[in-house]
């Protein structure tokens, strides 16, 4: 009775919280008294057209970028200059381009690994190469330079780097927009299976499933 009460009460507060959020960029209202509510392990899909904010709104969770009003709550707690460096290490961010730092591929993965965030976490190069293997990619991408490999490659690579960051709270912005058929669905696959909080930008229809609570519009 205790812990169905506990797990009642508990369920009223979301992971992630937009409380009457208003932003402004350039000359464009992207967000206008936005409320949202994510639980501990919703799945997400940011399918607004095409400028409407969706990225913004991922960097809005990041603390990358401030709303004009209103607040960003992450478990109950307000995003302030003082926090959001300790609730980014709780959120693994798969940007639009997959930005890896320039260097070769096996080296980028050993340093963001040796990054204090990401120090306790197990990782060696063997791990590295049994995901390349899991996700139909050559030995050999380890040791081209991260600013030579494919979009596609590009993508499953960020991929096996959220799965090794293990992080509770995934942000994806058009995860799967350069892989094939098979492996996209594979990806959708992993985020339906996953527990983790996910909250995914994609125009893709494969990701209109009914698993995702889909969100089209931000302003009222
Ligand atoms: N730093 C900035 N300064 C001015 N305008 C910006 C800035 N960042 C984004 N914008 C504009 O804000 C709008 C929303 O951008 P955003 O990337 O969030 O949209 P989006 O919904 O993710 O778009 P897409 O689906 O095309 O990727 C766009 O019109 C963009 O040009």
């Amino acid at each position: 009775m205790f812990r169905l009460f506990c797990l009642t009460f508990f369920d009223r507060h979301p992971m992630i919280r937009f409380k009457d959020v208003s932003l402004s960029l350039g000359n464009k209202q992207l967000l206008k008294n936005f409320n949202l509510r994510i639980g501990k392990g919703d799945k997400v899909l940011l399918a607004a057209q095409s400028g409407s904010g969706k990225t913004s709104l991922l960097r809005l969770i990041l603390g990358f970028t401030d709303p004009d009003a209103g607040k960003i709550l992450f478990n109950k707690k307000a995003l302030t200059p003082e926090n959001t460096q300790k609730i980014r290490r709780q959120i693994a961010y798969l940007s639009q381009d997959v930005d890896f730092p320039n260097g070769k591929v096996s080296e980028v993965f050993q340093e963001i690994f040796q990054f204090s965030a990401n120090k306790h976490l197990p990782y060696s190069e063997t791990m590295l190469r049994e995901k390349l293997s899991a996700f139909d990619l050559p030995e050999s991408l380890l040791s081209k330079n991260t600013s030579v490999i494919s979009g596609g490659e590009r993508q499953r690579l960020g991929w096996i780097l959220i799965q090794l960051l293990d992080r509770p709270v995934l942000l994806l912005d058009e995860p799967t927009s350069a892989m094939d058929e098979k492996q996209k669905q594979r990806f959708i696959d992993y985020v339906l299976k996953t527990k983790k909080t996910v909250v995914c930008v994609s125009h893709d229809p494969a990701w209109q499933i009914p698993e995702m609570k889909v969100i089209t519009n931000f302003t009222p």
